[in-house]
C-alpha cells in the first residue's frame, strides 16, 4: 500500500497560561471554536487518510462542539502533558490502521490560522524525508535572558535561531519510537533530535501563532482575516 498521511491534533490541554474557565481550543474566533478552525486546516490537506482530534479525557464541551464530524475524522484521550497526547493519539492513529511507514502531521488545536498553504509547503518540503521537519520563523527580534530579579543577564545570539510552529510532520513509526524514550520534550522535532534526526525547517507564516494569551486571540483573529483574503475564490 502506498504510503498514506495522516492529522493529529493535540486538543487534550488546560489552557492554564490563558486563565479562563473554558479551555482556549473552545473559545471562539470569528464565529467558530478555535478547534474547529485548526481540524479544518488538515482536513482541507489533499488525500489525507484521517485526522486524530487528542483531546483531554473529562472533555465535557468535545460532544457538543459545532466540528466537522465525518468518517475521517475520530477522537481519543489525551495526557497529562502534551507529549503524552501525542503518544496516545499515535498509538490511537496505529489502531485505526496507520502504518509505521506513514507521515504523520501533528497540529496543535491552539494554532487556528495555519495558512494552507504553509501546509502543503511544509508537505511538498519533507513528506519522503525520514528527518521530517517543521512550520517555524526565524526570530526576528533581538533576545534576552532574564535573571531572578527581573533584569537582562545577557543577549543570547539569535544567529539560527527559529521559532517552532506547528504542524509538524514526521514518519509515525520513527515518531513513537522517539517519544518512547523517557525525556521531556515540547515538540516532536525536540523528540527526534533525540535521535539523532536533522528535521528540516521551513519558514511559515508568521500569523501562525499558538493561542496562549488573552490577547493573542486579537492578533489571531486578523490572521483568519487575512488567510480568508488569500484563499483562492
Ligand atoms: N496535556 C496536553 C497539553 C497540551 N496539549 C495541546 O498542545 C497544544 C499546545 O499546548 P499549550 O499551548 O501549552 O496548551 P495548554 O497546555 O492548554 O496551555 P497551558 O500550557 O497554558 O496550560 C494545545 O493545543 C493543547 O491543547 C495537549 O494536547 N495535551
Ligand atoms: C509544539 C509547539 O507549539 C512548538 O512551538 C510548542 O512547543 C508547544 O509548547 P506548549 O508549552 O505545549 O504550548
Amino acid at each position: 500500500m502506498a504510503k498514506r498521511l495522516w492529522g493529529l491534533i493535540a486538543a487534550a490541554g488546560s489552557g492554564q497560561r490563558l486563565r479562563a474557565g473554558t479551555p482556549k481550543q473552545y473559545h471562539h474566533l470569528a464565529g467558530r471554536p478555535i478547534l474547529a478552525w485548526s481540524l479544518d486546516a488538515l482536513c482541507q490537506v489533499p488525500d489525507i487518510a484521517g485526522v486524530m482530534i487528542v483531546r483531554a479525557a473529562d472533555d465535557a464541551l468535545f460532544d457538543r462542539a459545532s466540528l466537522r464530524r465525518d468518517d475521517r475524522v475520530r477522537d481519543c484521550p489525551g495526557g497529562a502533558e502534551r507529549q503524552d497526547s501525542i503518544r496516545a493519539g499515535l498509538a490511537a492513529l496505529r489502531d485505526w490502521g496507520a502504518a509505521e511507514g506513514d507521515g504523520v502531521l501533528v497540529h496543535d488545536a491552539a494554532r487556528p490560522a495555519v495558512p494552507a498553504t504553509d501546509i502543503t509547503r511544509l508537505i511538498e518540503a519533507v513528506a519522503d524525508d525520514p528527518d521530517g521537519g517543521l512550520l517555524a520563523a526565524p526570530v526576528r527580534d533581538t533576545l534576552k535572558r532574564a535573571d531572578a530579579a527581573g533584569r537582562v543577564a545577557d543577549t543570547p545570539s539569535r544567529e539560527g535561531l527559529w521559532q517552532a510552529m506547528t504542524p509538524q510532520l514526521f514518519p509515525l513509526g520513527r515518531l513513537q519510537t522517539a517519544l518512547a524514550r523517557d525525556t521531556r520534550v515540547t515538540d516532536e522535532s525536540q523528540a527526534m533530535e533525540g535521535l539523532g534526526a536533522r528535521p528540516r525547517l521551513v519558514a511559515g507564516d508568521p500569523g501562525n501563532i499558538k493561542y496562549t494569551y488573552p490577547e493573542d486571540i486579537h492578533w489571531l483573529a486578523n490572521a483568519i482575516e487575512r488567510n480568508r483574503r488569500r484563499a483562492p475564490e
